[in-house]
């Protein structure tokens, strides 16, 4: 096996014949390139679901996940509401991509054929469910949300800022 090959094929039905079969840009990419299968206009703030016209069947113990394209995201602000979207490795039906315009001023024209999104495949654990009463203790324990200090932009007194007691759910 050479870097260039991938352990493992991805089965994958082209439902739009007329799109180009999806691919990756570059040997090694992550991600391979999702094709919109409509012409649309998205304005500022607003969603919409896309088809991909494509479907795939992922290998059990995978996952994937459907990215937004940075150059898209930098230029126009278009990124995808669920970010990344999860493929479950047995779902037989279309991909499709929840698009969001997050630009404040400027509506996205998208076009038939145009590249919306990429998909990546990843492992994933399928542990098994275990219901326990306790769980174990560790050196973080029950802090997040900030509670290892270091904030960069939040400032004490702004009304989004949370506060120590309102990150605590602990103490609702
Ligand atoms: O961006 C996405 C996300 C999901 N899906 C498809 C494949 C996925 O396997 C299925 C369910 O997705 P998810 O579990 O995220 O959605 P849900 O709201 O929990 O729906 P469900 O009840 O069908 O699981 O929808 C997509 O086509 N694109
Ligand atoms: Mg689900």
């Amino acid at each position: 096996m050479t870097s260039e090959q991938s352990y493992e094929s991805l089965p994958l039905v082209r439902l739009d014949p007329d799109l180009p079969l999806p691919t990756r840009a570059h040997p090694g990419d992550a991600g391979i390139d999702l094709y919109s299968t409509t012409d649309l206009e998205l304005g500022p703030g607003r969603r919409q679901v896309v088809g991909t016209g494509i479907a795939i069947a992922l290998p059990y113990g995978t996952v994937g996940l459907v990215h937004p394209r940075s150059g898209l995201a930098a230029r126009a602000g278009l990124s995808i509401v669920n970010a990344p979207g999860t493929i479950d490795a047995g779902y037989r039906g279309e991909i499709k991509v929840c698009l969001i315009n997050l630009d404040p001023e400027s509506p996205i024209q998208i076009a038939r054929g145009d590249r919306i999104a990429q998909l990546l495949v990843q492992r994933v654990e399928l542990p098994e469910i275990v219901e326990v009463t306790t769980l174990d203790e560790t050196a973080r324990g029950a802090g997040g949300y900030g509670s290892s200090g270091g904030h960069a932009i939040l400032q004490p007194e702004s009304p989004s800022a949370p506060s120590s007691s309102a990150t605590n759910t602990s103490e609702a």
